[in-house]
């Protein structure tokens, strides 16, 4: 195979000549006409390569052509400053058009034959108004003209309404589609990741609802263009918020698995979440940040404080069955990098059959069923908050996240139990997420490796619930009575969807009911909400359970960034391996 791709001739970028080779794996060209010892070479490993067009192709602002006929245009992916990527774009002209037709198609095969994952055809959905509103613009300029340099062809929905993309995937054809690209933050993400997992469970004939049910990997990837507030899945996966880079990922089609948490209360699935299910802080602030989605992502910082303020804590019985400790630990300070071992070990654990990752999906084992289960441990007392994560959650506001060692794909997750102490502790503990200094190592602090977690209220505490409800329902004319038809109507995976629906609606005026009846009504309130990536839950009592990889993102996790310093540092003394190119 690698035979049939060689190509080798004469290039012109500019007015130098090149040696240029394209083998296996990598393209080279090397300056023709000067002396062996000054002789540079720049190697591009195809995977790299972005695209390949004939003519003169200018990419950004927009993507323009001149159709030239000896010609063509090429595109990489590069790193210009550590996790952040840009296009690097070089214009080659050939001695004949025969040869350019050639360079061209040698180029396709290449991209075809050494890139499997590479998307072709895309479901992109952009939100309007998430974050500062810019996801329209932020697609249209950035990122379009890279998938059109790539040859990829996407269906374009801009949403009209919340959970518009989620309905769709769960209804509509897919047929065709390699990946669905969200353009917008992390509810937006989790629109597209319930659309995805729900069309897989349904497709498959397994129950979601089903707590102890082995799902299904989802067959189509995910790519985040971030354009929301918090961006933490994409934060957290790519290392950086950038849309340029965050596409440039998609294009080369890389494939990172990510763990995903199930929220069940009673026989309902209520979630999924991927990066936070929190009670006490993390819940109350979200609450109060919905009164204010005027402010966009400075809501966050202003409930933030109000909640602190507040100075609430929670009573709470939490009971979790820990991971296996031989594996890796929370307090470990170790990082999940791009192709960290502790994943690696957890593919070869959940999919024992597969040797690579195309065939991954048909041999899906959950640690639940292969592991022995283990002992539950349980744990009473108030807490500020209660915190599970499947990954880092790192993002702008804790460049290292809730949980700085936990790992995107090792089919685990890290419960971190704040009980409740005095305001300024608190105060260092939040403080500490947006510094180096570990949150961890504070007396008031817990933190687990876990596979479920189930959290419930102690005796009476329900009751205090309801009634939070039933007060804010007389408030604003509202039947308690809806409240429990809910819980009781969502027996069914069929029913899923819709049930959903019926919550969100519910959850905009009745589950913030505590919150509402603790800063309005100046009453402590006895219970909190549980934000679960952004989402109010309209369950206080939930269990959850994490499924090792079941989706797979277009990113690489983070790469060490102190490695791609240096990389960039010697490009600057001109070493070969490292030459950057315009
Ligand atoms: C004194 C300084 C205090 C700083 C505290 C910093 C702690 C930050 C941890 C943030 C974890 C974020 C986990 C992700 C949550 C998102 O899913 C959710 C929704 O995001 P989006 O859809 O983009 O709106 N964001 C939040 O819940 C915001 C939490 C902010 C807490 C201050
Ligand atoms: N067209 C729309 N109108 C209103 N809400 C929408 C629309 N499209 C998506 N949404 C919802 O908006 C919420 C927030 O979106 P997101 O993109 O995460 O922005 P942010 O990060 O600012 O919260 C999501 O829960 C999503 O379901
Ligand atoms: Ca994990």
């Amino acid at each position: 195979m690698e035979t049939d791709l060689r190509l080798e001739s004469s290039l012109w970028i500019g007015n130098k000549r090149y040696r240029a080779v394209l083998t296996g794996w990598h393209l080279k060209w090397t300056e023709a006409d000067k002396k062996n010892g000054d002789k540079k070479t720049v190697s591009v490993p195809v995977a790299e390569v972005v695209g390949v067009e004939n003519g003169r192709v200018e990419i950004l602002p927009q993507k323009s052509v001149e159709d030239t006929d000896k010609d063509f245009t090429g595109g990489r992916s590069r790193s210009t400053y550590g996790l952040l990527w840009s296009l690097g774009r070089t214009q080659f002209s050939c001695p004949s058009r025969v040869l350019r037709d050639q360079w061209t198609n040698h180029l396709r095969t290449a991209l075809k034959t050494h890139s499997p994952l590479r998307p072709h055809r895309l479901l992109v959905f952009i939100n309007p108004f998430g974050g500062k509103k810019k996801g329209r613009e932020i697609y249209h300029s950035l990122v379009a003209p890279l998938f059109e340099l790539a040859g990829i062809s996407s269906h374009v929905i801009v949403t009209e309404r919340a959970n518009q993309a989620r309905d769709h995937l769960l209804k509509k054809d897919l047929t065709g589609f390699d990946g669905v690209v969200c353009v917008g933050g992390d509810g937006m993400f989790s629109e597209v990741l319930h659309g995805l997992i729900g069309r897989t469970q349904q497709e498959a004939g397994l129950c979601e609802t089903d707590p102890a049910v082995t799902l299904q990997p989802c067959p189509l990837h995910i790519g985040i263009i971030p354009a929301g507030s918090t961006d933490c899945v994409c934060y957290a996966t790519v290392g950086v918020i950038d849309p340029v880079s965050s596409a440039l990922h998609i294009i080369i089609g890389d494939s990172q698995p990510l763990d995903v948490c199930s929220v069940h209360h009673a026989s309902t699935l209520v979630r999924y979440s991927v990066s936070l299910v929190g009670y006490g802080f993390y819940g109350d602030v979200l609450a109060e940040s919905e009164k204010h989605r005027w402010m966009g992502p400075l809501r966050y910082d202003y409930s933030g404080t109000v909640v602190y303020l507040s100075n609430r804590s929670y009573a709470g019985i939490v009971q979790y069955l820990p991971a296996d400790p031989l594996l890796s630990s929370p307090k470990d300070k170790t990082r999940c990098l791009s192709g960290c071992n502790v994943c690696s070990r957890s593919t070869e654990r959940l999919f024992p059959h597969t040797s690579d990752s195309g065939s991954l999906y048909s041999s899906h084992f959950s640690q639940y069923s292969n592991d022995s289960e283990g002992e539950w441990v349980s744990v009473e007392g108030r807490f500020r908050c209660v915190s599970i994560t499947c990954m880092s959650s790192s993002c702008a506001r804790s460049p290292l996240g809730l949980s700085p060692s936990a790992h995107l794909a090792d089919g685990t997750g890290d419960l971190i139990l704040v009980w409740d102490t005095h305001p300024l502790s608190f105060l260092k503990f939040l403080y500490r997420h947006t510094s180096t200094q570990d949150q961890f190592d504070l007396p008031f602090v817990e933190v687990h490796r876990v596979k479920a977690v189930r959290f419930s209220l102690p005796d009476g505490r329900e009751e205090e619930v309801h009634e939070g409800i039933g007060e804010l329902n007389r408030a604003i004319g509202g039947e308690e009575r809806e409240y429990v038809d809910t819980v009781s109507r969502n027996g069914s995976q069929q029913q899923l969807a819709q049930s959903v629906v019926e919550r969100e609606t519910m959850n905009e005026h009745k589950t913030v009911a505590p919150i509402l009846c603790g800063l309005c009504c100046k009453k402590t309130p006895a219970v909190s909400v549980w934000n679960c990536d952004g989402e109010i839950l309209p369950f206080t009592e939930i269990f959850c359970r994490i499924h090792g990889q079941l989706v797979r993102l277009y990113a690489r996790g983070i790469e060490d960034a102190a490695a791609m310093q240096n990389c960039s540092q010697e490009s600057d003394k001109n070493k070969s391996r490292c030459i950057t190119y315009k």
